[in-house]
C-alpha cells in the first residue's frame, strides 16, 4: 500500500529520488534552516539545546554540505574509507565513553542523575549536519526473552534457534540496525520463519558495545547456516551509533540494512514507557521531553528525543552506504500489514516471498499480529510482554509540540528516503 504523494515533499509516490549526494546538500540547506529557527526560539537555552551550526566557531555558513569529519570532535569522513583497521588491532576499537552523564537541569536533578541522557559538556551544542550526536553509553533495546508462545514461556539463547545445526557460521549479510522501539523485533521474528534466514535471537551489539572483541567473536555468535542462506541479526542501536556504518562498511561494503521506522512521537513514548517500566522513579515524560517548556524548547539531548531525528542519523549512514542497500520497514505497517512489509523485506533479500499472510493472524487478546508458524516451532506465538506495552496518558500538548518539533526532520527524512510515512497525518498516538 504505497502513500500518495505529499505535496511539496519531493520523493513522494510518483517523483523520482535525485541522486543521494544532491540529496543531501538539499537536506543540510534545510536542516541548518530548521537548526536557525530553533536557535531564534532558544538562543539562550543550556547544553544540549538544538542550536544553528552557523553560530558555532569555525563552522561552514549554512546551506554548505559537511562532512561529519568537519566538525569538532568527530571523525567520520565524507566518503567510504578503505577497511579500517581490524576490530580490536587499536584504531578501529571503540573509542572511550565521552564525559560523565550530567543532569540536564536543577529541577529534575536528582533523578535525571538515574536517566540517560546524552552526555554534553556546559557549552557543548548538537549540531544539525554532524550526524554525530553523542549517545547514552546504557541506551538499549530490550534483550529479555520477547517471546511467548502461546500458553508456555518461550526462551530462545545466543543462537536462536531449535532447528538443526547444519552448515557453518557466517558473518551477516543483512543487519536490522534499527530503530529502537521501532518494531524490530517483530521484523526480526517474522524474516526467521522464511527457510532461507537464520538469524541470532538476542542482539549481538557488535558494531556498538563488543567492537573490540573482534569480528571472530561476532562470527561466533552467528548460527549454522548453509550455503544460499541468509545470516542476520538486530541491534536497534546500530542506527544512532556513529562509528556503526564505517565499522560495517569495513566488514563488508555489501551488507544489506534494514531500518524500521515509526513515528518518532510514538516511538519516543514507547521508548519512555521501557525504561519507566524498569525504573518507575523517573519524572514524567512531559517533564523530560522539555529544556524549557515555558519557552517550548524541547530537550533534543534526551535519547527518547534524539533517537527520533531520523533525517541526522541517516546523514551519517549515507556517507558509507547508497540508499539502494537501505530498506526502511514501516513500524506502523508492520502491524497493520505485516505481510505487505515482510514482501518488501523479501525482495530487497532477494528471497522468495514465502512469508505471507498465511504466517500471520491478528491475537486479539495481544491486540497485535502473531505468527502462526515461528521458525522453530508449529505452535503460534507472538511477541512477549515487552512489545505492545500500554503507553501512559501524556498531555495532548506536549504530544502536539514535539509533533511540530520532528515535522522538519520527518519531511526531511522522507526526501532523504524518498517514502512519505506520512507520520504528521496521524490523528492521535495509541
Ligand atoms: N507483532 C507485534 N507484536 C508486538 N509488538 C509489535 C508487533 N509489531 C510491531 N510491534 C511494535 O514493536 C514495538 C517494539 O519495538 P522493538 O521490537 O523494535 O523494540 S526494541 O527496540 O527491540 O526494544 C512495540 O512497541 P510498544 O507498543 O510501544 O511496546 C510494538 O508496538
Amino acid at each position: 500500500m504505497s502513500p500518495p504523494a505529499q505535496p511539496g515533499v519531493p520523493g513522494g509516490r510518483g517523483s523520482k529520488v535525485p541522486p543521494a549526494r544532491k540529496l543531501l546538500c538539499m537536506c543540510s540547506l534545510s536542516l541548518c534552516l530548521t537548526y536557525l529557527c530553533y536557535s531564534l526560539m532558544g538562543g539562550g537555552a543550556g547544553p544540549g539545546a538544538l542550536r544553528s551550526p552557523a553560530a558555532l566557531p569555525g563552522t561552514a555558513a549554512p546551506g554548505a554540505p559537511r562532512s561529519p569529519a568537519a566538525l569538532p570532535g568527530t571523525a567520520a569522513p565524507a566518503a567510504p574509507r578503505s577497511p579500517a583497521s581490524p576490530p580490536g588491532s587499536g584504531s578501529g576499537a571503540p573509542a572511550p565513553s565521552a564525559a560523565p552523564t550530567r543532569a540536564s537541569n536543577g529541577s529534575r536533578e536528582g533523578a535525571a542523575g538515574a536517566w540517560p541522557r546524552t552526555p554534553l559538556a556546559p557549552g557543548e551544542v548538537i549540531t544539525a549536519q554532524s550526524g554525530a550526536f553523542e549517545r547514552d553509553p546504557q541506551e538499549s533495546s530490550t534483550t529479555d526473552d520477547e517471546l511467548s508462545r502461546a500458553g508456555s514461556p518461550g526462551s530462545r539463547g545466543g543462537g536462536g534457534s531449535t532447528t538443526p545445526d547444519y552448515g557453518e557460521k557466517r558473518l551477516p549479510q543483512a543487519l536490522i540496525i534499527g530503530v529502537k522501539k521501532g518494531g524490530t523485533r517483530a521484523l526480526l521474528e517474522a524474516i526467521r520463519a522464511h527457510p532461507d534466514v537464520r538469524a541470532v535471537g538476542t542482539e549481538p551489539h557488535f558494531f556498538d558495545r563488543n567492537y573490540e572483541k573482534g569480528l571472530e567473536w561476532y562470527r561466533n555468535v552467528m548460527p549454522k547456516t548453509l550455503d544460499g542462506q541468509i545470516t542476520m541479526e538486530k541491534t536497534p542501536s546500530y542506527f544512532v551509533t556513529n562509528e556503526a556504518p564505517r565499522r560495517i562498511h569495513s566488514m563488508a561494503k555489501d551488507t544489506k540494512l534494514i531500518v524500521v521506522v515509526r513515528n518518532p512521537v510514538t516511538r519516543a513514548i514507547s521508548d519512555y514507557t521501557q525504561t519507566l517500566s524498569k525504573k518507575p522513579e523517573i519524572p514524567t515524560f512531559e517533564v523530560l521531553a522539555f529544556k524549557n517548556r515555558t519557552l517550548g524548547l524541547i530537550d533534543a539531548s534526551w535519547s527518547a528525543i534524539r533517537i527520533g531525528i531520523y533525517a541526522l542519523h541517516l546523514e551519517n549512514w549515507l556517507q558509507y552506504f547508497p540508499l539502494s542497500q537501505i530498506l526502511f520497514v514501516s513500524g506502523e505497517r508492520l502491524i497493520t500489514d505485516p505481510a505487505g512489509e515482510m514482501a518488501k523485506v523479501q525482495d530487497f533479500l532477494g528471497l522468495k516471498r514465502i512469508v505471507t499472510e498465511k504466517h500471520f493472524y491478528f491475537n486479539k487478546t495481544k491486540g497485535f499480529p502473531c505468527l502462526k508458524k515461528p521458525e522453530d516451532s508449529s505452535a503460534p506465538r507472538c511477541l512477549g510482554k515487552s512489545k505492545g506495552r500500554t503507553h501512559p496518558k501524556i498531555d495532548p500538548d506536549v504530544i502536539h509540540r514535539l509533533r511540530k518539533f520532528y515535522k522538519p526532520f520527518n519531511v526531511m527524512f522522507y526526501q532523504m528516503t524518498g517514502q512519505d510515512f506520512q507520520w504528521e497525518q496521524e490523528e492521535s498516538d495509541k
